[in-house]
């Protein structure tokens, strides 16, 4: 609607910017579609779920915590360290979203040929992880082995620590624990009892950026998200324009009708030779 308004009046003398409430309009067109970007991503959530992966050292109980999260008895579980050779994974819903839980064997320095190349594909997981939560034994803490492992994580890829096992502490070390000074985002729980999975849950939810309660959530393809930030940054070029010269009409014109192009590739209601033929016109009535 802009677009054509500003083609319609190329040459006026009034300042059309003012006449035509461009700017405001612009505002809510931003703000609306930063709101369908928004839904957008929560539908590609949706769709495509998360990978969440869990590590850390042996008999920490990695296994122990897929189990419970699946509510079934998926991997084995031992109190012998190293019995998780290869991965194991497990979709789950929480509040609908998929999480791809993915177990995986305990991370340690061995000499056992088939412990190794389970310990390669943990750091492969671990690579691909969207999320992982490093799992430590509640009453041992955090040992010179896990600041290794942490050490090696993957920058910007959000971390849980999970002190597990605290089924098995002394209400004092319970209470100590929970005063420490905590940099990482940390859950204390008990894959034995449940307690703290809530926690848990609610915390993997925050990090998806999931807000609950949205009513329109998009189907949005990868290619559709592409394109709603493209017209956006379109949008925000022709709102730069509109606030540092009013009578640059040609290129605010021209940044809306990029941000449009983009918003046709989803809705296919207009090809760029449609909308070239509809400019075309357009300028043969203003001449
Ligand atoms: N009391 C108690 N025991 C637990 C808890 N979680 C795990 N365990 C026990 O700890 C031992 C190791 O558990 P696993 O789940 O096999 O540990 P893991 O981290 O998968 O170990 P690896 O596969 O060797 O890397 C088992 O005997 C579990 O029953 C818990 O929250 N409380
Ligand atoms: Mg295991």
């Amino acid at each position: 609607m802009l677009v054509e308004a500003t083609l319609d009046f190329p040459e006026e003398e009034i300042d059309f910017l003012e006449a035509a409430d461009a700017r405001g309009k612009l505002a809510t067109l931003r703000h609306e579609l930063s709101q369908i970007q928004s839904d957008a991503r929560q539908g590609a959530l949706l769709r495509e779920g998360l990978s969440v992966v869990l590590a850390g050292q042996p008999n920490v109980g990695k296994s122990s915590l897929l189990n419970a999260l699946a509510g079934a008895e998926l991997a084995i579980v031992t109190p012998i360290a190293g019995t998780t050779r290869d991965k194991i994974a497990q979709t789950i819903q929480i509040e609908g979203i998929p999480l791809h839980i993915v177990d995986t064997a305990g991370l340690r320095e061995t000499e056992d040929e088939v412990e190794r190349a389970g310990i390669a594909r943990t750091w492969q997981a671990i690579k691909q992880a969207d999320i992982v939560l490093h799992l430590l034994d509640a009453r041992i803490g955090f040992t010179p082995e896990d600041a290794a492992i942490a050490a090696n994580l993957p920058a910007g890829v959000p971390m849980i620590q999970l002190h597990n096992k605290i089924d098995l502490l002394a209400e004092s070390a319970a209470v100590a624990l929970a005063t420490e000074a905590k940099a990482v985002r940390t859950v204390r729980l008990s894959a034995k009892s449940g307690a703290g999975i809530v926690d848990l849950r609610a915390q993997l939810l925050e990090i998806a950026g999931w807000q609950v309660g949205t009513e329109s959530v998009y189907s949005a393809r990868e290619r559709h998200l592409i394109a709603l930030r493209a017209a956006n940054r379109h949008l925000l070029n022709a709102a730069e324009q509109a606030a540092q010269n009013a009578q640059a009409l040609d290129l605010f014109a021209e940044e809306l009708r990029l941000a449009q192009l983009q918003l046709n590739t989803i809705t296919g209601e207009f090809t760029p030779d449609d909308l070239l033929g509809e400019i075309f016109s357009r300028f043969c009535i203003g001449k």
